[in-house]
């Protein structure tokens, strides 16, 4: 069974992969100062859990938190006597290079989105992600990363107005019923959900302006449906994008050795 870890700068997922399915996806705060062992211990008393018996034999790990690389990797080792495909790490394969300035650095969620959604929609794509930070990954025909877009995350803008004003509270993202909010809590959900609505809608139609062919919009991550139901710009939305990637680039490169 595979272990695919997407570790992202706010959570980092772990599911299992039977070769037909997912047996299991646990989630845990993205902390660099936790070891393997901590890993372990969490994962194992979750494994036991579950009505299968899990037996992790390969791993694969994307990571856009460099220094959480290392306690992964021991993870990996240490418990499953496995060595685990690093995604943006030189030997691991992608099916199509990225086409990016010279030493740029794509973060590799974003690379492993770029080859799931070209696997389940084909070439001319956008895979918006809603993490941490907002992405936006432009997919070329042949399925190659071509560039994109960063925007601060839809949770940070929301902190940013907290932080930054005494009398704005902490709030949690809602789809307000109405644009103008009639308290304090309606009138910064309205803010940050319009205009998010607004950005994602504007960024995707000046993109598709610089692209030669018509271009699909997907979407990934936790916040997705959400701003589906304020947009028509998605074509659909993918939960389990990262996931399907890690597990298709895994297979990619056993194939290629
Ligand atoms: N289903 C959800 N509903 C509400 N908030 C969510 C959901 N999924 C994620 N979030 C929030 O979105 C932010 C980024 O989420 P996440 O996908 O974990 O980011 P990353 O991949 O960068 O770690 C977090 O603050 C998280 O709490
Ligand atoms: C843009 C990101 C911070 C998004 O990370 P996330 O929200 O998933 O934690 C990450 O993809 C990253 O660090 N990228 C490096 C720069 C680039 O992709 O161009
Ligand atoms: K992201």
């Amino acid at each position: 069974m595979l272990l695919a870890i997407d570790c992202g700068n706010t959570n980092t997922v772990f599911s299992v992969w039977d070769g037909e399915s997912f047996l299991a996806t646990w989630r845990i705060a993205t902390d660099h100062k936790r070891t393997a062992d901590e890993y372990f211990v969490w994962l194992s008393s979750l494994m036991a859990l579950t009505k299968v018996d899990v037996q992790v034999t390969e791993a694969i790990i994307s990571s856009t938190v460099p220094r959480v690389v290392f306690n992964l990797r021991v993870l990996c080792d240490r418990y499953f006597d496995c060595r685990p495909l690093v995604v943006g790490k030189p030997e691991c394969r992608l099916p199509v290079t990225p086409r990016v300035d010279q030493g740029t650095t794509v973060g590799p969620d974003r690379l492993v989105n770029t080859v799931a959604g070209h696997d389940r929609y084909g070439g001319d794509l956008i895979v918006v992600d809603f993490g941490t930070a907002t992405t936006f990954d432009v997919v070329d025909s042949d399925g190659a990363y071509v560039g994109g877009v960063i925007a601060p995350g839809v949770n940070l803008s929301l902190e940013a107005l907290h932080m930054a004003a005494a009398a704005l509270p902490h709030i949690d993202i809602a789809k307000p019923p109405r644009v103008i909010g009639t308290n304090t809590v309606a009138c910064m959900q309205s803010g940050v959900y319009w205009g998010y609505v607004g950005l994602i809608e504007g960024i995707v139609r000046e993109i598709r302006r610089e692209r030669p062919r018509p271009v699909k919009v997907i979407a990934t991550g936790g916040l997705a449906g959400l701003f589906a139901q304020g947009t028509d710009v998605f074509h659909s939305i993918e939960d389990d994008l990262t996931m399907h990637g890690l597990v298709l680039i895994n297979a990619y490169n056993k194939e290629t050795v």
